[in-house]
């Protein structure tokens, strides 16, 4: 029995969950995920449910009995490239995929929350936001620019992101800034390959990409206020074809988080001169791209206390304050055009987010259905 006297059981959506978890897909790839949802909300034969498809990403809209708004709820819908390691019977069925960011739990969540209202019809119109390509190249920018988006769009958004540090069943957030700005770097480097016996004849980017990526740890230490927060993270690196041949070519991929824009233009500023001196000292060549960049994400002040102070009264859920984070979030792009707000939902997993290893306690996935269950209703 729920609060508001209905019955609604949220067990359905921990197999949903994991059918998810089983086709994780990169960034506007996520044709088999558009597929079951698409074939999940065609069986709700719900007759004020419209659907509109938008790339790989899914608009649903439940029109209200009374709408005097329409309230936005978005989920994000990727994988990330990477092999999964929990040993999991639901394991990742794609080599090389993974749900290690808990898109899966968001959606199910939303699909909980949209069953109950395709049930019961709500009073405000709902939007639910199936958006494709939240760890790049970034669905949310496209996605608000569209016509689809822009014919529905909602008065107010909400969406939620898994946090593997807190325990189940415990809802955080903060009023304004929530998540960090971020881009992502990616450096090539070019010399001359050759015969590992003679180096002197060849143009090493190993040891070049090796250089660069010391000097470019002196950023954030260096080059940025200690009172101001930055992080520059490479995750990748790649170069050469085989032991005993000097590599022609290498490349670094990472990424940058600030605080504010003008840090991001700071820290760039400062790769940029550093890879010129690299250019400089070991006679290469060298290309930068920045990639995708996403904004902050900050909460609307008023709407997050108005949220807190709800979450603090719900049976479904503890609250605690959060701290700002340096994670990316292109939700950040929603809440520059429309008021609203993001939460983290404890799902308490000894290993965090992107890690092959993360498992998040799947009884979240009812708090959070019945939470906003509630939180919609109101
Ligand atoms: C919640 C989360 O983990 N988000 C990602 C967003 C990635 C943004 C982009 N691809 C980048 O790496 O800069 C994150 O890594 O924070």
């Amino acid at each position: 029995m729920r609060t508001d006297g209905t019955t609604f059981s949220a067990e359905p959506f921990i197999q949903i969950r994991r059918d998810l978890h089983r086709i994780p897909e990169i960034g506007f790839e996520e044709t088999k995920t558009q597929a079951y949802i698409l074939n999940y909300l065609e069986r709700l034969a719900c007759p004020f449910l419209e659907i509109k498809p938008w790339r790989t990403g899914i608009l649903v809209m439940l029109r209200g009995d009374a709408p005097e708004s329409t309230i936005g709820y978005r989920t994000d819908m990727d994988g990330l490239p990477m092999e999964e390691e929990t040993g999991l019977s639901f394991a990742s069925a794609h080599p090389g995929m993974m749900h290690a960011c808990g898109h899966d739990l968001h959606m199910s969540i939303a699909l909980g929350v949209l069953t109950y209202f395709s049930q019961r019809q709500p009073k405000e119109n709902l939007l639910f936001v199936f958006q494709p390509a939240e760890e790049g190249p970034g669905g949310a920018k496209p996605m608000l620019a569209s016509d689809e988006f822009r014919a529905w769009k909602p008065d107010k958004i909400v969406a939620l992101h898994i946090a593997p540090e807190l325990p189940a069943g415990t809802v955080a957030t903060k009023p304004g800034l929530l998540f960090a700005n971020t881009s992502e770097l990616f450096i090539n480097l070019t010399g001359k390959g050759g015969h590992a016996a003679y180096p002197h004849h060849a143009n090493d980017m190993v040891v070049a990409a090796s250089h660069l990526i010391t000097q470019l740890h002196t950023v954030v230490s260096r080059n940025v206020s200690p009172l101001d927060s930055a992080v520059l993270t490479i995750g990748k690196i790649s170069g050469g074809s085989k032991q005993n041949i000097i590599a022609e070519q290498a490349r670094i991929e990472g990424t940058i988080r600030t605080l504010s824009t003008d840090s991001m233009q700071k820290v760039k500023q400062r790769i940029e001169s550093i890879v010129a001196g690299i250019e400089q000292s070991f006679d290469c060549t060298s290309a930068i791209d920045y990639g995708a960049n996403y904004c902050q994400v900050y909460n609307a002040p008023s709407l997050t206390e108005e949220f807190i102070r709800f979450v603090e009264k719900s049976p479904h859920a503890s609250f605690a304050l959060s701290e700002k984070a340096m994670t990316g979030e292109d939700f950040g792009y929603f809440l520059e055009e429309i008021p609203g707000f993001m939460f983290w939902l404890g799902v308490e997993s000894e290993y965090g987010l992107h890690s092959s290893k993360l498992q998040p306690d799947e009884r979240a996935i009812a708090t959070a259905i019945h939470l906003l269950i509630d939180y919609l209703n109101k």
